[in-house]
C-alpha cells in the first residue's frame, strides 16, 4: 500500500499552492504509482478550504500562490482520512492473501464489493449535482460523492488494495471501469443522470446502448494511473458561486494540467485538454501554447483515439470562437459536432449532449444573427455561401441524429429559430451553396464543390439528402418545407 513516503511528509504542513505541485510532481515522476486516494484528499482538502470554507474568514491581500493563504493543511488530518479510507477498503473486502502467483487480477466480484463499500458510506440523500462533491475529501468528511467521484472512489479502493489492473474509463457524461489481465472486462460502479436505476456490477452495454452517445460507441477514454490524476484534476472545482471561481483553486488546476500535459499524460484524454484551454483562455500562461492550439489539440486526438466519436473537442472550440466573436469558425466547429453526433442514435441518457445543441441551435446561433443582421458590413457572415453550408450540415446532423432513434430529438421549439435563421441569408447567397447527394451505392464521402465564383463549400455527404431530385437544387427550400411540413403533422398531433 502506497501511503506516505518521506518526501511527502516534508512537504508538511501544506501551505501554499507550490507545495500542492510539488507533491503530484514528486508522484508523477519518481514513484511508481501516484497514489490516488492521498492526491484526492489532498486536493480536496484545498479546494473545500478555499471555496467552501469560512465566509467570513479575512481574506488576505497577498500572493495566494506562495504566501500562507491556505490554511495549513497539516499532515496528521491527511493521514487520519488516509487512514480511514484503507481502513473502510480493507474492512469490507476480504481480499485474498497474495497468491503464490504474485500478480492478482480483479475480479467482477471484487469491483462490485468496492463499489458497494463506497456506495453503502454515502449520505442519505443529497442534492447529487452540487460542486465539490468529486474528491475523496468529500466522500470521507461529508460522505457525498457525484456520481464521476464515485467512480473514482472505487477505481483508488481497488488500487489501495493492491489491484493495479482496475481503471477507469471515461465517456463524455459518464464513468466506469476495466479490469481483468487485459482490461478487456468491464463494469459499471455508479449511476448515471436522474431517476435511472443504477447497473452497478453490469458489464457496459454491447446492444443499442452502445450506439448511444453516452457511450461514445465504446471508444472511451482507458486511463493509466496517471491520466486518472489527470482526471481527478479536471474534476477540481474552482466555482466559489455562481459568478466567481477561487483564483487558487483555478491557478492549482491550470499548474498541474500543465504538468501533466509536459509529461504526455494528456495526448489521449481530449477533455483534459479542452479543460486546460477554458482556463487558459480566461488566464494565458506567458510561454504556453494559446489556448486555440489546445483546442485544436484536443480535437486531433479525439480524431487520433476515438476514431473521431468525441463531441466535446468541437463545442470547446466553438464556444471559444463564439466567445471570441470568430463566428463563420464557430459555425464550422459547430456543424464538425454534429458530423459527430449523426453517426450515434439518440437514446435518453443522452440528455446532456441534446442540451447542448439546444442551446447552440436555439441560443448562440440566434444571438449571432441578431447581432450580424444589425451591421450592414460587407464582411458579414450573412454573405457567406461557406456560414450558410455549415449552418445547414448543422442541423443536417441532427435531423440525422434523429433518423433511426426510438426518442425523438427536434420539436416545434427547434423549427422556429432554424427557420427565422435560415431566412437571414438571401437568395443570392443560399443559391451559391450545392448540395451533393450521395449517389445510392455511394458511401460517406465529402464532396469539395468549387463554385463558379471560385469560393468552396463543402457538405459533408451523408445518406441524409435535401432533394435527390437534382444534385444543384437550392437546398433551402426544401429544407423548410421538410421541416414545416413536420411541424405542421406534430400540431396536428398535439
Ligand atoms: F466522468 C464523467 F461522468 F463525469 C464524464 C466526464 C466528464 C469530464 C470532463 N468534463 C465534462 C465536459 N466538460 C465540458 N466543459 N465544456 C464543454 C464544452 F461544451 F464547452 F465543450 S464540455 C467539462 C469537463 N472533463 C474531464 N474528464 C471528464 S470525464
Amino acid at each position: 500500500m502506497a501511503g506516505f513516503r518521506d518526501i511527502d511528509r516534508a512537504l508538511f504542513p501544506i501551505k501554499s499552492i507550490s507545495s500542492v505541485i510539488q507533491i503530484f510532481k514528486h508522484h508523477l515522476e519518481r514513484t511508481s504509482e501516484p497514489d490516488l486516494a492521498l492526491l484526492s484528499i489532498i486536493v480536496g482538502a484545498v479546494e473545500n478550504s478555499l471555496t467552501c470554507g469560512r465566509p467570513n474568514a479575512p481574506v488576505q491581500i497577498c500572493d495566494p500562490v506562495e504566501s500562507s493563504r491556505l490554511p495549513a493543511l497539516e499532515y496528521h488530518t491527511i493521514e487520519v482520512l488516509y487512514n480511514k479510507f484503507y481502513s473502510i477498503m480493507k474492512g469490507t473486502v476480504d481480499v485474498p492473501t497474495k497468491t503464490s502467483t504474485g500478480k492478482q487480477y480483479a475480479t467482477r466480484e471484487l469491483v462490485k464489493k468496492v463499489s458497494d463499500a463506497v456506495w453503502n458510506t454515502l449520505s442519505r440523500s443529497y442534492y447529487k449535482d452540487r460542486a465539490h462533491l468529486q474528491s475523496l475529501y468529500s466522500y470521507l468528511t461529508g460522505n457525498k460523492l457525484d456520481c464521476f467521484g464515485v467512480a473514482f472512489a472505487v477505481v483508488a479502493g481497488c488500487q489501495a488494495l493492491g489491484f493495479s489492473d482496475v481503471h477507469l474509463a471515461l465517456s463524455e457524461d459518464h464513468a466506469w471501469v476495466v479490469f481483468g489481465e487485459h482490461s478487456t472486462e468491464t463494469a459499471e460502479v455508479t449511476w448515471h443522470g436522474k431517476g435511472n436505476e443504477d447497473k452497478r456490477g453490469q458489464e457496459i452495454g454491447k446492444g443499442v446502448a452502445a450506439r448511444s452517445w453516452l457511450y461514445v460507441n465504446n471508444k472511451p477514454v482507458i486511463c493509466t494511473r496517471a491520466m486518472e490524476v489527470a482526471a481527478l484534476v479536471s474534476a477540481i472545482n474552482p466555482s466559489l458561486n455562481a459568478t466567481h471561481d477561487a483564483y487558487e483553486v483555478a491557478y492549482l488546476q491550470q499548474e498541474l494540467l500543465w504538468l501533466l500535459y509536459d509529461l504526455g499524460h494528456l495526448a489521449k484524454y481530449p477533455m483534459a485538454i479542452g479543460n486546460l484551454g477554458d482556463l487558459e483562455e480566461i488566464s494565458a500562461t506567458p510561454g504556453r501554447i494559446p489556448c486555440d492550439v489546445l483546442f485544436r489539440e484536443a480535437i486531433a486526438s479525439a480524431r487520433s483515439n476515438y476514431d473521431n466519436m468525441h463531441v466535446y473537442p468541437y463545442t470547446y472550440q466553438g464556444g471559444y470562437f463564439y466567445r471570441n466573436k470568430m463566428y463563420k469558425e464557430a459555425f464550422e466547429s459547430w456543424a464538425n459536432a454534429s458530423d459527430v453526433i449523426r453517426k450515434y442514435n439518440y437514446s435518453r441518457d443522452d440528455e446532456e449532449i441534446y442540451k447542448e445543441f439546444l442551446e447552440i441551435a436555439n441560443e448562440l446561433i440566434p444571438h449571432i444573427m441578431k447581432v450580424e443582421s444589425s451591421g450592414f458590413s460587407a464582411n458579414s457572415i450573412l454573405k457567406k455561401p461557406e456560414c450558410f453550408a455549415c449552418l445547414l450540415r448543422f442541423y443536417d446532423g441532427i435531423c440525422q441524429w434523429e433518423e433511426g432513434s426510438a426518442t425523438p430529438v427536434l420539436h416545434i421549439g427547434w423549427a422556429k429559430p432554424l427557420v427565422n435563421t435560415i431566412s437571414k441569408f438571401d437568395a443570392d447567397v443560399r443559391a451559391q451553396v450545392n448540395i451533393v447527394c450521395e449517389t445510392n451505392e455511394g458511401d460517406k464521402k465529402t464532396e469539395q464543390k468549387t463554385q463558379a465564383n471560385g469560393n468552396t463549400n463543402c457538405l459533408n455527404n451523408n445518406n441524409y439528402c435535401i432533394s435527390k431530385k437534382e444534385s444543384r437544387a437550392s437546398a433551402d427550400s426544401d429544407l423548410i418545407n421538410a421541416i414545416e411540413s413536420k411541424v405542421i403533422s406534430e400540431e396536428n398531433l398535439d
